[in-house]
């Protein structure tokens, strides 16, 4: 079963043609990473295939359902499987780690519920466990502007894990970590996408952490899919080719 896939997709911004002829198909439980200089349309793709962006021809499918062109409450529902993680976190920075990771479960509590911070108790309990699952049990209390960077990509994930979202889309997830913070993030990501069966689509600046927890690597330049492959067949020759002379330039 295909998680996520991408049919003949272009996307442009006014006369600037940004994805030329994208198809990519990412595997039920499968991590996948898109690496590509800046400007390659690494972000643009990530916001097509959770139905940000439409795309001006084309198809994207996720976990069966045919997102773009939907609207409203087929939307909505259909967005409820796809988890995202930002570089910059998009936490409530006043809210406590366990408030946050409980508006993952927004969804499917009554607006009045929410607005009172009256989440049913299966939702609390699940939010208490997806914080152990990603270390922070003794946190939960705590107000996310107190934690550190690395934390709060955690309480992130913990968020999608309440969300229940099967398919994980993540830009630059670690782009703002120092490098030792970065790998534990990748890693706990990784671990989890593994025990839970998930599916991650993961945007990176850095190849190198790209090809040490990726299945595959999808390579992109000036929007168009340049190599789609295992990591260890990214040789030298192929990322100079990516990247123009130096990848460390990129
Ligand atoms: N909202 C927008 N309006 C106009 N042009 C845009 C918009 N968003 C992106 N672009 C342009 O589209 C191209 C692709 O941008 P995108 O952010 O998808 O690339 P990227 O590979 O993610 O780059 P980076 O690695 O620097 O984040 C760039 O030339 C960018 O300037």
């Amino acid at each position: 079963m295909e998680a996520l896939e991408l049919r003949h997709v272009c996307q442009a911004y006014g006369k600037k043609q940004v994805l030329d002829d994208i198809s990519l198909t990412v595997h039920a439980g499968e991590f996948v990473s898109i690496i590509g200089p800046s400007g390659a349309g690494k972000t643009t793709l990530l916001r097509l295939c959770n139905g940000m962006l439409q795309p001006a021809s084309g198809q994207v499918w996720a976990g069966g359902t045919r997102l773009d062109g939907l609207k409203g409450r087929q939307k909505r529902q259909a967005q409820q499987q796809i988890g995202m993680i930002f570089q910059d976190f998009c936490l409530v920075e006043e809210m406590s780690c366990l408030q946050n990771v409980l508006n993952g479960a927004l969804a499917r509590v009554s607006f009045w519920r929410a607005l009172s911070g009256r989440f049913p108790r299966a939702e609390r309990q699940r939010a208490v466990e997806a914080l152990a699952d990603v270390g922070l049990n003794e946190l939960a209390a705590a107000p996310v502007r107190t934690l550190s960077g690395g934390q709060k990509q955690r309480v992130a994930i913990a968020r999608t894990l309440v969300q229940q979202a099967s398919l994980i889309l993540a830009d630059e997830p670690v782009a703002s970590l120092d490098p030792r913070t970065a790998q534990q993030v990748l890693a706990l990501l990784r671990r989890l996408q593994q025990r839970r069966g998930l599916t991650v689509l993961m945007n990176s600046h850095n190849v190198d952490q790209a090809r040490t927890w990726s299945d595959r690597i999808v390579g992109l330049q000036a929007g168009r899919v340049f190599f789609a492959g295992p990591p260890d067949a990214w040789d030298e020759a192929r990322l100079a080719a990516l990247y123009g002379r130096d990848r460390h330039e990129a």
